[in-house]
């Protein structure tokens, strides 16, 4: 038994070492993301694999497999422990005092160390096949300590040790549980990825044991346990004679029970049958084990699958032998445990992994379109800006007129306001005298110009007002969507900090009309023949006066009278448009040069986006999912093992398909075997794999079920990789070769469009529809297999794939999309309305793919058959337009065929 549990730990061991290098390789690949990739969001690594996940991982992956063996006392525990060895190691009627652990070595030795860090004391002996008891003893009692524990290292050159795995067990004398197990475990043993197993020394739990057991299961939920009866001897009596046919017999037995305590349950609670006193207690054990929560009270279906789930379930990580007899089942306990170990960490991974590519795929699709819409509205952005240049200019220009009569107006509305202002106005320039007498010159054109600015404030406010009501309704047509473009367009231009923001410069634009101001300096030209007339007045004026003006209220109202008296209105009207216009002019002349840097930044920062993009779809996403299909093929590989392959079904420029009757509890299968080649085809078949997998269950695509590596094959040089998929009938290929209905074939067209519209909604392109990728079931309903192709429109790259006489002119240029599909629809539909798989006659005279290329790219298509009614062949000449843009959705395509469906069903079609 111990052979095929130390092949189990070698399994376990090799696995995890899988498991590490991709975790070390996804790290990698996401740190070097992390500084280059701005699309996957700030602190991406920690986003998707952060420190918790890590260290998740690293306590199953880095950690050695450890049987940790508990219980009643040390006889019951030295029994188990004998039992997993096969040998008589720990003498079993003796006494420890020590914390014992046996772990490998070359040679047998025995240490005695201080705590389980392995600092060796004393002695370092060489053992015989049993320890001598005088070992058992602490060499120095007053110095141990609950803390630090001394501990018997034994190391032994046994091949169940040797994948690093540890057996641990505690002294003799404590109770089920020892006080100081949870300081050790946090401290000493946190390295170690644990199975506790309970050996049963005494019947029955006491209280104290169902104290400590609850204790564990509220401390250390997750721990696997199992509980083993080991009253009897070990070898058990029935295996010492030796009795062949018994051991047969209970090998035989254990793949027929899920677990020990089903098979004892079995018999225990068949009431009929008569009930000894030994099973009375077993039953009364069982209860206590089951009302702790230990044990369940149903345990999954003979027969169904161990799925992931029941793995984790309760069932598979607690588990009771009712006897040494039926110690193989610990086989399988051990087994399941570190299986669902593995299968957690690689599910962990893969969901991580997948995670990752999920974010790519979708920064992928940012990328492209932000490559794609950013020039578009950079150019947006100019043209309407120019639009509203032009307007804003012409309406300078027309409201030249409406302006100066407005000035007339404004002038005669306001005149008696303003006197009323003026009159009640005081000067701030100008000390006035009680009197209000003059005292020098400069009081005087100090104080004129104070009325001169008020009368100027009072009118450019009242025209302005005017002015902006007339440009308000430019700043609702643009401001909105131009602003929020432009401020779109400056803020997500990565490190762009241009001295002066387009944004401002249209702010400014719009807001011209606002910001016109009529001072003396402004409104020299209009202000001229009044500062003439005023200074002949004052140089009229003789020094000393003899009768120096008042700066009074009447002098004030004189000097504005005279003002808007002498004003020129249609020199005023002018004067504001000029400036209007000056302003408009100068706040487009500083868009355009911010525009231009803008542009200038965002061509630089595209072409980094576009790097970005090359390295995501060629080198950091294809080599994530050959991770995800690796971590994945680990999980199912663990969960189902390596399908086994039937007959051959068909083969592929790729692949063989074989049958295989059911793997993973479903069936029947198919199963692809496609041997990569090297690193780039490894990579295209994994990201395959990846997009296929996600794609969620649809009726009329075949499902995939899985995958595996299978690193045997040839001899483990070249390993292939198993898709498994669940198996059809046939292809449409041969389906139609044998003969299919007109119905029949309407509803495949039918199937075929509804798969693929599904496709399309998934973000994916199929890029190899064709008949051969069409599988049949046994009632002839289709679904669309061979996702060799099959990749998220953002990742595309523009490489040329596809079957030739499926592919639309366009995929030949490297910019295409998922209308390509419905171009080889359109052709697929041309074979299922000719009702034979003969090539088109168009098609048929060309030598090589190159010249069928040519006369497709010159729109030669497939011959209209005589067969053929308007609605399909209207329907197959629009699916296979020239230009992709004019065909259909497959939404427009699906309704029509169901028309054309109905139509022939009502005909009397069969
Ligand atoms: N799930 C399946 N159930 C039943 N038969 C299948 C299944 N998958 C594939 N086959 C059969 O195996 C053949 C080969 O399939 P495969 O996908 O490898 O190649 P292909 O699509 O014909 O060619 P290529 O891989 O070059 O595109 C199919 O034509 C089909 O007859």
């Amino acid at each position: 038994m111990n052979a095929s549990l130390a092949q189990e730990f070698r399994k376990f061991s090799r696995n995890c070492h899988h498991l590490k290098q991709i975790l070390r390789e996804t790290q990698h690949i996401l740190s070097e993301i992390n500084e280059t990739n701005v699309y996957c969001g700030e602190n991406f690594q920690d986003q998707v694999l952060n420190a918790r996940i890590v260290k998740k991982l690293e306590g199953i992956l880095d950690c050695d497999p450890a049987l940790i063996v508990l219980g009643h006392n040390f006889q019951a525990r030295s029994v188990v422990i004998n039992s997993l060895l096969n040998e008589t190691l720990l003498p079993s009627s003796s006494e420890c005092q020590q914390w014992i652990q046996i772990s490998y070595g070359l040679a047998n030795t025995i240490t005695t160390c201080d705590g389980f860090a392995g600092i060796t004391d004393k002695s370092v002996d060489s053992l015989g096949v049993t320890v001598s008891e005088k070992y058992f003893k602490i060499p120095n009692a007053s110095e141990a300590s609950s803390e630090h524990p001394t501990v018997l290292e034994i190391q032994l050159s046994h091949p169940l040790l040797r994948d690093r795995v540890k057996i641990i067990t505690p002294p003799d004398g404590t109770s089920f549980i020892p006080s100081n197990f949870y300081n050790i475990l946090q401290c000493e043993l946190s390295k170690l990825l644990p199975i506790l197993i309970f050996a049963f020394g005494e019947e029955l739990l006491t209280e104290e044991n169902i104290e400590e057991l609850r204790e564990l299961k509220e401390r250390c939920p997750d721990f696997p346990v199992i509980f083993i009866r080991t009253l009897g001897c070990w070898p058990p009596k029935e295996l010492e004679k030796n009795d062949k046919v018994l051991m047969e017999n209970i090998q035989k037995d254990v793949p027929k029970y899920f677990s020990g305590h089903e098979l004892f349950r079995d018999t225990l609670c068949d009431r009929s049958s008569p009930r000894k006193s030994t099973d009375r207690q077993l039953l009364a054990l069982f209860h206590q084990l089951t009302s702790l929560g230990y044990l369940p009270l149903h345990s999954p279906k003979k027969g169904s699958p161990v799925t992931q789930t029941h793995c984790e379930e309760h069932s598979c990580r607690t588990d009771f032998i009712e006897s040494l007899s039926k110690l193989d089942y610990m086989i399988t306990f051990i087994r399941r445990c570190f299986q669902s170990y593995l299968i957690e960490a690689a599910n962990i991974l893969s969901d991580v992994i997948s995670q990752c590519l999920q974010q790519f795929i979708l920064s992928a699709y940012d990328m492209a379109r932000e490559i794609q819409i950013t020039p578009l509205r950079i150019q947006y952005a100019q043209e309407k800006e120019a639009e509203l240049f032009r307007n804003l200019i012409m309406t300078a220009s027309q409201k030249q007129q409406e302006i100066r009569k407005l000035i007339e107006t404004t002038v005669t509305d306001m005149r008696n306001d303003l006197m009323e202002k003026v009159h009640n106005y005081s000067y701030s320039g100008v000390t006035v005298s009680d009197t209000a007498k003059v005292r020098t010159r400069e009081e005087v054109r100090v104080a004129t110009s104070e009325i001169h600015n008020l009368v100027l404030s009072e009118l450019s406010s009242a025209v302005t007002s005017q002015l902006v009501m007339s440009v308000h309704c430019f700043q609702e047509i643009y401001f909105g969507t131009l602003q929020r473009c432009l401020e779109s367009l400056e803020r997500n231009c990565q490190n762009y900090d241009g001295n002066f923001l387009a944004s401002v410069a249209l702010k400014q634009t719009l807001s011209a009309a606002y910001n016109l101001k009529l001072n003396a300096t402004s409104s020299s030209s209009f202000l001229h023949s009044f500062l003439d007339r005023l200074r002949k007045l004052l140089h009229s004026l003789q020094l000393p006066w003899t009768s120096p003006p008042c700066l009074d209220a009447s002098w004030r109202k004189h000097v504005a009278s005279e003002m808007l008296d002498s004003l020129n209105a249609s020199q005023l009207a002018k004067t504001i448009t000029t400036q209007f216009r000056e302003k408009v002019k100068a706040s487009h002349e500083a868009f355009r040069l911010a525009i231009v840097s803008l542009e200038d930044h965002y061509s630089s920062y595209l072409e980094r986006t576009e790097e970005q993009r090359v390295a995501i779809r060629k080198y950091h996403a294809p080599k994530l999912a050959r991770l995800a299909l690796e971590s994945m093929s680990v999980c199912d590989m663990i969960r189902y093992g390596l399908p086994k392959l039937g007959k051959e079904l068909g083969r592929g420029q790729y692949g063989v398909v074989f049958m295989c009757e059911s793997w993973g509890g479903v069936g029947p299968c198919a199963v692809k075997s496609v041997v990569p080649p090297d690193d780039k085809h490894w990579n295209d078949l994994a990201m395959e794999f990846f997009c296929t997998r996600r794609i969620p269950e649809h009726r009329h695509i075949v499902q995939i079920r899985g995958s595996v590596v299978d690193i045997t094959y040839g001899e483990g040089v070249m390993p292939s990789v198993l898709l498994v998929m669940d198996r059809l009938s046939r292809d449409l290929y041969s389906g139609i070769r044998s003969g299919l209905t007109w119905l029949e074939r309407l509803q495949i067209a039918i199937d075929v469009a509804e798969g693929l519209r599904f496709i399309h909604s998934q973000g994916l392109v199929h890029r190899d529809i064709k008949l051969k990728n069409v599988l049949l079931d046994s009632s002839n309903r289709a679904k669309i297999t061979d996702f060799g192709f099959c990749i998220p429109e953002a990742m595309m790259s523009g490489s040329i794939v596809g079957t030739p006489i499926h592919m639309a002119p366009e995929l030949l240029s490297g910019h295409y999309n998922s209308s390509v599909d419905v171009y080889a629809f359109g052709i697929l539909f041309w074979y299922l309305c000719a009702g034979h798989v003969k090539i088109p006659y168009t098609f048929e005279r060309f030598q090589n793919k190159e010249q069928l290329w040519t006369s497709v790219r010159r729109g030669i298509r497939p011959e209209r058959l005589p067969s053929f009614d308007d609605k399909c062949w209207e329907l197959m000449e629009l699916c296979w337009a020239t230009e992709p843009f004019k065909r259909p959705l497959l939404g427009y395509v699906l309704p029509q065929l169901e028309v054309i469906r109905e139509d022939y069903i009502k005909l009397g079609f069969k």
